[in-house]
Parts: C-alpha cells; structure tokens; sequence
C-alpha cells in the first residue's frame, strides 16, 4: 500500500494558472479598460478604436457588431496583441498583457487563438488537412497527449468526421474548410476564441452551419468566443452578450436580450430597423 504521508505534495499552482485551469463560467477572464487604437495624425487622425472599455466572461459568447469602418477588426487586432494600443489595458486573467513582449506574448498568442474570414488563404492546395494542423506542432503544449489524438479530438468537436484529416482543400466545401481552421485553433486550448467575420464569405446556410458550430463549442466545452460581426442577426444568434461599436466607441452593451429588445441607443436601434422580422 502507498504511504501517502510519504508521497510528494502536490505541485502549488500559481493563483493566475488556477484560474487559468479552472474558470467558473461568467468569470471575467479578459479586461479591456479605455482601450485606445489612433492611426494618422493631425488632419489624418482616424481613433480606429476609441476609449473603450468592455469585459469578456468565460464560457459566454461575447460579439462586437457595428458597421464597416466602425473599428471592429481593429479591436480585434488589439485583442490579439497583433499591435500595440495607443493607449489603455487589456488583462488576462488580471495580468496585463497589453505591452507584453518575446516569451509572454508567444505564451498569449496560444490563449488566444483566431479564426478571420476567409479559410481559403491559409490552405496550401497540396497540403492534406492533416499536415496543415500538424505545422502548429512546435506552439503546442501536449502535455504527454501525442499530436494525432489532439488533431482528431479538435476535427471531432467542430463537427467533422476523421477522415477529413486526409482531404485536401478541394475536396472540402468552404464551411467544412471554416471548420478546419477552428479545429487548428482549439488544438492550442485557447482560453479565448475570435471569430473575426468568419462566417462573410459563406453562404447563408454554410453560415448557420458555422454559428452552430460555435454556439455548440460554448455549450459542450465551455469555450469562451469573441465573435465579431456587421450582422446584428447573427450576433443575436448565436451571442450572450452584446456590445455596438460605432466610429471607434461603444456606444451600448449589454446582455443579448436587452440590446436586441430594449436597445438604448439610436444606432443600436437603426441597426435592428434592418433586421424587421428578428425585432418583431
Ligand atoms: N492600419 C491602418 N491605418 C490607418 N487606418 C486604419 C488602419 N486600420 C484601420 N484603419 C481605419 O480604422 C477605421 C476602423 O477600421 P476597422 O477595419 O477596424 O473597421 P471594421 O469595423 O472592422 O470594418 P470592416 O468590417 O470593413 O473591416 C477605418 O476608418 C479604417 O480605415
């Protein structure tokens, strides 16, 4: 028998790894505070993104919607550290990750993880799915997992069947691709998904398809989306919580039932006068 008063104690985690390691859904695992993103200056000063401040909460599907030039790539972009802001914070897990540079940010890039509209680019047409996902090796923490169980757990939780980890490009439709690209991203274990108008260049029922697929990963893995989208349809599908960005700003945010049936503000309000039948 085992003298466990013997055994090593356990390894003390950090409290940010606990958290990490254990959310409970509705924590807030990511802070925006006055984010700021100016391109240009004097005359040509556009404020891309504009002091805005937001929190994103594990497990939930959070969208940002607003029309085009409204700064939702661009916040995007911040939020995947792809730039720096002119100025605010963005915390993970309550560490600021908004200057962060070298090891920290490659450690980031694997919490977050992005899937952007088009899943044609990133496909090399003499690449089997299988060698496209194998290529994230070297970012990969498998902790003892071997590399073909992580790829086949991700093609399963978006819907795929194995076999597809032997197709090429041309033999998979372009929702089946969009599909390829989430698995590549769930192979990290992100702590945060961003889906950055990946369902514009499907057509409507591809798309649905897609929402699905990730309305499904929210309610079967807990993962936590930010979805970003000129659809305000789409973000009353598939979101939790919304915010309406306009011209930089956030101009409302809120709980998905509250912007879409009691929206506050004019623009919000102008945005669902082009969707009738979801208002009504
Ligand atoms: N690198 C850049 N340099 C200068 N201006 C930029 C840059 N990136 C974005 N902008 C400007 O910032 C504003 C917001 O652009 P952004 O792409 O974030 O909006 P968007 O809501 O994502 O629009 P779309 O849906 O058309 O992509 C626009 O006026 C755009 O021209």
């Amino acid at each position: 028998m085992t003298d466990l008063s013997k055994s090593d104690p356990p390894e003390q985690l950090d409290p940010a790894d606990e958290r990490r390691a254990t959310p409970t859904p509705g924590d807030v695992i990511l802070k925006a505070t006055n984010l700021s993103k100016h391109f240009g200056r004097n005359k040509s000063l556009v404020k891309a993104v504009d002091d805005v401040s937001f929190e994103i909460r594990s497990s939930e599907i959070t969208t940002v919607v607003g029309e085009s030039g409204s700064g939702k790539s661009t916040l995007a972009r911040l939020i995947l550290r792809l730039m720096p802001p002119t100025s605010g914070t963005i915390e993970l897990h309550g560490t600021d990750v908004s200057r962060i540079k070298g090891r920290a940010l490659h450690a980031y890039w694997r919490d977050v993880q992005a899937v952007f509209q088009d899943p044609f680019s990133a496909f090399n047409q003499f690449f089997t799915v299988r060698r496209l996902l194998s290529r994230s090796k070297g970012m990969l923490d498998l902790k003892g997992e071997s590399l073909d169980d992580r790829m086949k757990t991700a093609i399963d939780q978006v819907g795929l069947k194995k076999d597809s980890l032997d197709k090429y490009p041309h033999q998979l439709s372009g929702g089946q691709r969009q599909r390829v690209m989430i698995a590549r991203a769930l192979m990290m274990r992100p702590v945060l998904l961003i889906a950055d108008e990946a369902t514009s260049m499907l057509d409507a029922s591809l798309r649905a398809n897609i929402l699905n697929v990730l309305t499904d990963l929210r309610a079967d893995t807990g993962l936590t989306i930010l979805f970003i989208t000129h659809d305000i349809g789409q973000a009353c599908y598939v979101s939790d919580r919304i915010l309406v960005m306009q011209h930089g700003k956030l101009v409302e945010s809120g709980p998905t039932e509250d912007v879409i049936f009691r929206p506050q503000h004019e623009y919000t309000q102008q945005l669902l006068e082009d969707v009738p039948r979801l208002h009504g």
